[in-house]
This record gives structure tokens, sequence and C-alpha cells, in this order.
């Protein structure tokens, strides 16, 4: 079975084309692929499946042809990846099945459009469409994470996949993070949430550490800078809607820069790298469902 190997901001990804949706992918195989030691070794898996053949794509395909089945490391299944989304449509380029400058991909939080740099289409960064931001609780912080004995109050936001986003002063303040750190009320997240931690770095640019639900700390998360770059728009008292006009923050992960845009409708985009680092093919037996 072949595989690929890639990564964005260095939150990196195990490819599996399945184009026709043959493949019975199971939380262990998932869990086996990203096992760093047993494995290839990843923080999540990106099935590439034609919209028309998965059931998680039907009726809300119109047209697009590809769907992203995104899993975490732990098996467990997500609802969006924005790094992610960008090594899928590098992916795409990558292996001739697209070559327009734009493709249109389905995920579970709804339709998404990747386009490639006008000028290095195949190396350069790749701009995604991210949806609009929800902040179920409004602007201010309703939830608390804590690691150790500190903890911090935290904004609740939703990129199609659950954020709390602490402000701190220093990102060490965070710890070794090798556990998922505590949030309360447990039921504002009924299915687990992805944590970030972020510090001022200048203006309109910030830095953040994240913790991954199902994945544990990463070199990045995509998902997590935008839900980071929209609470700290709000708590400078930025809201495009509102201001008509768009606002653009530079958020550092560990693993690299995204430049993130929220635009007068609401729709967030990201830009940022995606790379293909190795192709290969998976040894017979690796996947638990295989004989
Ligand atoms: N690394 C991703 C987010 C992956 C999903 C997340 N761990 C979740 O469970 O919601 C990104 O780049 O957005």
């Amino acid at each position: 079975m072949p595989f690929l190997k890639g990564h964005g901001t260095e939150n990196d990804f195990v490819i599996i084309p399945d184009h026709d949706g043959r493949l019975d992918l199971t939380a262990a195989d998932v869990a086996r692929l990203c096992d760093r030691r047993a494995g290839v070794g990843a923080d999540g898996v990106l099935r590439v499946v034609r919209a028309a053949v998965h059931p998680e794509a039907a009726g809300r395909a119109e047209g697009a042809e590809w769907f992203m089945d995104y899993r975490n490391a732990d098996g467990g299944v997500a609802e969006m990846c924005g790094n992610g989304l960008r090594v899928f449509a590098r992916y795409l380029r990558h292996a001739g099945l697209v070559d327009a400058a734009e493709v249109t991909v389905v995920t579970r939080a709804g339709q998404r459009r990747a386009r490639f740099d006008a000028r290095d289409p195949e190396r350069g960064p790749v701009t995604v469409t991210m949806g609009t931001a929800r902040l179920p609780d409004g602007a201010a912080p309703s939830v608390t994470v804590a690691v150790g004995a500190r903890d911090w109050p935290a904004h609740h936001v939703d990129m199609g996949n659950p954020h709390a986003v602490a402000f701190v002063d220093d990102l060490a303040h965070a710890g070794g993070l090798r556990e998922a750190p505590l949030v309360r009320p447990a039921s504002a997240y009924p299915h687990g949430t992805n944590v970030e931690f972020v510090v001022d770095r200048g203006e309109r640019h910030v830095a953040l550490r994240v913790h991954e639900r199902g994945s544990g700390e990463t070199r990045s998360c995509g998902t997590g800078a935008c839900a980071v770059m929209v609470a700290a728009a709000r708590r400078d008292g930025r809201d495009p809607v509102v201001d008509g006009r768009p606002v653009a923050y530079t958020v550092d992960v560990p693993g690299g820069r995204l430049e993130i845009e929220e635009g007068v409708d609401g729709t967030v985009s990201m830009t940022g790298p995606a790379v293909i680092v190795a192709e290969g093919t998976l040894a017979p037996g690796l996947l638990a469902g295989e004989d």
C-alpha cells in the first residue's frame, strides 16, 4: 500500500491515497501508522478519498472531488485540520490530480478551498480558507485551563473543531505538556478540546504552543493558530465584520510561522508551507486489518 509523509510547519502527517475508498482504516491502524517507533510516525493521518465514494461527504460535496478523512494520532476522528488541509492540497498537486490554481476539498467541517502560490505552485506556500470562527460564549474568557498548579482563563473558539485559547505571560509556564491540560467546565467540550497557550510578540504578532486533542503537544496546529488569531483580534478590539476592514496577524508556532487573515465576511484564511518529504510503500501486515 502506498503512503507519503508530509508536514505543514512541522505538524506531520502520513498521507494514505485511497481514492476509491476501498480501505477500512481502523483507529488501531491509524495509531500504528502514527507511532514514531513502531510505525511511520506522525501527528495524524490524511486519507485521500473521492468525495463521491465517502459517506461523510454525501450531500456536501457540491461538485468538489476530494474528501479529507483526517484522523488524530490516537485514531480518533476530527472535524478539521488546517495544516493537514494545506498538505492534502499539496499531495493532490504532487500526484497530478489537480493542476488548477485552486482546489476545493470536502472536510467534516464543510467545504474548504486551497490556493497554490502563483509564482511557485509546486513548492510555494498554500493559502486555505478555514471557514468562520464561532465564539459560543462570546469574546470574553469563559473556561479555565490548568497545567499542574497553574491555571488561566481561556477563550472558547470553534473553528469547526474545538479550541481553548489561554493568553499567558510565558510559554514555558505551560510546562512539559506531556499530559492534556485540565479544562473546566468539562461540559464546555463534550468531545474534548485542543488547548493553545499564547504570548504576544508584537503588534498583531503572537506565538503559541498547543496541546492537540488526540495527538498531544505538536509543533503546530492550523485550526489552533486561527482560533488564536481570532481570540487575539477580539481581545485587541478588532472585529472585521463590525469594522468593515480585514485584520491580519502573524502567528508563530514551534515549527514555523503562519499568516492568518479574517475578512469582512468573517472568513478566516491561513497561509503557510506544505511539504511532501517522502513516499513509499507500507510493509505488509503493518495495518491491523491486513493479513
Ligand atoms: N493539527 C490540526 C488539528 C488536528 C485536529 C485536532 N487535533 C482535533 O482533534 O481537533 C490543525 O492543523 O488544524
